[in-house]
């Protein structure tokens, strides 16, 4: 335990994750080593609430001053989640004057048995693991703002806030209907890739696989929704945005397209309505009653955690991916995200 100087001020560093902690309260826990001067904690909490807690309780100590609260939260699926949180504690920090850091560490396992393990030696061991940024975390950072503009689209604020034009609503569904249906063959394609293109001791096949069966569901879930909102399906022609995106996923089916690249079109395609439709369920949405199954269908958990094997399929491909296809990879990247905001545009009744 290293004991600062009476004047030094301390850097407290709390762990995040669902776990919860043993024994006493966090923030008394923290505030104990506080006392004692340690210079670094580290402990597992399990609410953004005991973290407020903590905040209030360094807010109101003045000897020594606390130079920096660093909370690093751990976690396997809902990175948007984390993000949320580390946004609200952020500005719950600034308000109380506590200079603060958040960070999200979302590490990739193999098993379900890994991923235990390492977070019981996250938690317990007290050794500081580095975490590895990932190509997908790289450029999500680096296109942050046409990923957002993606992921947080009027259209999808307009259900998110209760004030969706149901017109527009309609003409996503009927529009989406004639993707999925073009997405099926895509998706099929990344799976013969996989099949061929990686050695697959990770499972890449059985997820993409799963995938593959989900869109039948998927494509009777759209006939009944269509039925339900009067919508005639055999009467939709697909709008300019629509043909062109289905016209860019045929363009990916070529064999010449390398697993890797089509890999990511498949992730980031996924993780895009993931990531829109869940935002609609936040506790503080009033997305309308009538559209909270249309948003639980991309924006539930397991969808989720879906989404992440395939981020990890697409990290590990990246890892070993030469130069040429890491550079078409991002280039492909970044032509979903124009096609999913085309996409919203087209369906808000924007082109
Ligand atoms: C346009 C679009 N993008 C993504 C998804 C999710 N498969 C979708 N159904 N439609």
């Amino acid at each position: 335990m290293l004991a600062p100087r009476s004047n030094e001020s301390s850097i407290i560093s709390v762990k995040v994750s669902g776990r919860k902690s043993a024994g006493l309260p966090v923030y008394k826990r923290s505030l104990k080593a506080f006392h004692a001067r340690k210079k670094s904690i580290d402990l597992a909490i399990r609410s953004r609430a005991k973290c407020i807690s903590l905040m209030q309780a360094l807010a109101t100590r003045e000897n020594p001053p606390i130079e920096r609260l660093k909370i690093t939260a751990i976690g396997t699926t809902l990175r948007t989640k984390m993000e949320q949180t580390g946004k609200r504690l952020s500005c719950f920090a600034q308000a109380l004057n506590i200079p603060f850091s958040f960070n999200t560490i979302m590490p990739a396992f193999k098993t379900r048995f890994k991923k235990q393990q390492f977070c019981r030696n996250w938690l317990h061991s007290g050794i500081k693991m580095q975490a590895k940024i990932t190509v997908t975390e790289t450029w999500l950072r680096k296109h942050r703002h046409l990923y957002d503009g993606a992921t947080r689209h009027p259209f999808i604020r307009s259900i998110r806030d209760g004030n969706i034009d149901i017109s527009a609503f309609k003409t996503w569904l009927g529009q989406d209907y004639i993707f999925v249906r073009a997405f099926v063959p895509f998706v099929a394609s990344v799976l013969t890739k996989a099949y061929k293109g990686s050695d697959d001791g990770n499972g890449d096949v059985e997820v993409i696989l799963g995938g593959v069966a989900a869109l039948h569901d998927e494509i009777s879930w759209f006939k009944k929704e269509a039925f339900k909102w009067g919508v005639q399906l055999s009467d939709i022609v697909p709008q300019k945005a629509n043909q062109e995106y289905c016209r860019f996923l045929e363009s990916l089916i070529s064999p010449e397209v390398e697993y890797t690249v089509a890999a990511v079109a498949f992730w980031a395609i996924e993780t895009i309505y993931q990531e829109s439709f869940a935002h609609c369920l936040e506790d503080d949405s009033k997305t309308p009653p009538e559209l909270k199954e249309t948003c639980q269908r991309w924006g539930n958990e397991s969808f989720g955690e879906y989404c992440n094997s395939l981020r990890n399929i697409v990290d590990r491909q990246l890892e070993k991916g030469s130069d040429d296809v890491i550079t078409k990879a991002e280039a492909t990247l970044l032509r979903v995200l124009e096609h999913e905001v085309d996409f919203w545009n087209m369906s808000h009744g924007r082109t």
